[in-house]
């Protein structure tokens, strides 16, 4: 069954992603841990950041979900992910990458070059991150995107081809990709990129949502990845209209996630 995104659709997988609180491990870097499992419990997801080794692989093998980000990426961490990974990989369990500064950084781009041999069923970052991962560039200046998610969408499109994984990129207009689809989802505020983990956390909610979809199915995997930057951008919004600045805004981005109904996600999706 292949799933192209509506408003509609993304509507029901916020829906169903209430009824069944998927369980989200996060293996993800410490300035936005706490952040990230608000915006989790906001939505209704169940957050576990279980990150050590031994703990992480088993636990990868039972959680719905599993979020890898590389942003503080420690050395015992750093073998949690390994095993999270290559245990999510074998389980079937659905696991998001987000490259946070690779081509940059030495570590973490060894880091995620060994994680893509476990195929992340998505994979999240900036433009620099996705350039510098499709290896078609050297990256930006770190942790902040410098170009805009157009300028990366060939190297997208060949990551995605190249891991199968389903390709989000971050910016004004977020674009989604298989490969061979691409969905632009225009909701969201620049807001988002005041607080610390306005894009890690979306890798969380991602992870969420791709557990409620078929694994098999990678026209539900693409809609499902775009659908989680939809349901986040238009709480954003919404968020933003009421703040006065990052502070109030990061208190109003996660009662909005909390409230959000689905006919207003359908009523505020701007998707091309
Ligand atoms: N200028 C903007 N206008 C509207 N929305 C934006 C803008 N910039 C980013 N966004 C939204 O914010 C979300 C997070 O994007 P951002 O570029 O901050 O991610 P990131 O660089 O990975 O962040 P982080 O540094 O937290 O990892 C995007 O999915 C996008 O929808
Ligand atoms: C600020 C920062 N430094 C490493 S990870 C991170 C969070 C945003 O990606
Ligand atoms: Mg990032």
């Amino acid at each position: 069954m292949t799933v192209r995104l509506t408003p509609e659709n993304a509507a029901h997988l916020l829906e169903r992603l209430r009824e069944s609180q998927p369980l989200v491990q996060c293996l993800t870097n410490a300035v936005v841990t706490n952040f990230t499992a608000n915006v989790l419990l906001a939505l209704g997801a169940a957050p576990a950041m279980v990150d050590v080794p031994t703990e992480a692989g088993p636990f990868a093998g039972i959680a719905s979900g599993v979020l890898v980000n590389v942003g503080t990426p420690h050395a015992e961490q750093r073998n949690a992910m390994l095993e999270a990974a290559a245990a999510a990989h074998a389980a079937g369990t659905p696991w998001v990458l987000d490259p946070v500064a690779v081509g940059v950084l030495p570590v973490r781009t060894g880091l995620a070059r060994e994680l893509l041999h476990f195929r992340p069923t998505a994979i999240r970052g900036n433009p620099s991150e996705i350039i510098a991962l499709a290896q078609l560039g050297t990256g930006g200046r770190g942790v902040d995107a410098t170009d805009s998610p157009e300028s990366a969408a060939d190297a997208a499109a060949l990551l995605a081809r190249s891991t199968g994984a389903s390709v989000a990129v971050s910016g004004v207009v977020d674009l989604i990709t298989d490969g061979s689809h691409t969905i632009r989802v225009a909701n969201g505020h620049a807001l988002l990129t005041r607080v610390t983990g306005g894009g890690c956390a979306l890798g969380a909610v991602t992870a969420a949502v791709l557990s409620l979809v078929d694994p098999d199915d990678p026209g539900a995997i693409l809609a499902a990845t775009a659908a989680a930057t939809l349901v986040y951008t238009v709480a954003a919004e919404l968020a933003a209209a009421d703040a006065a600045g990052p502070g109030s805004f990061a208190v109003h981005f996660l009662d909005r996630l909390h409230s959000l109904d689905a006919a207003t996600v359908a009523d505020q999706a701007r998707l091309a």
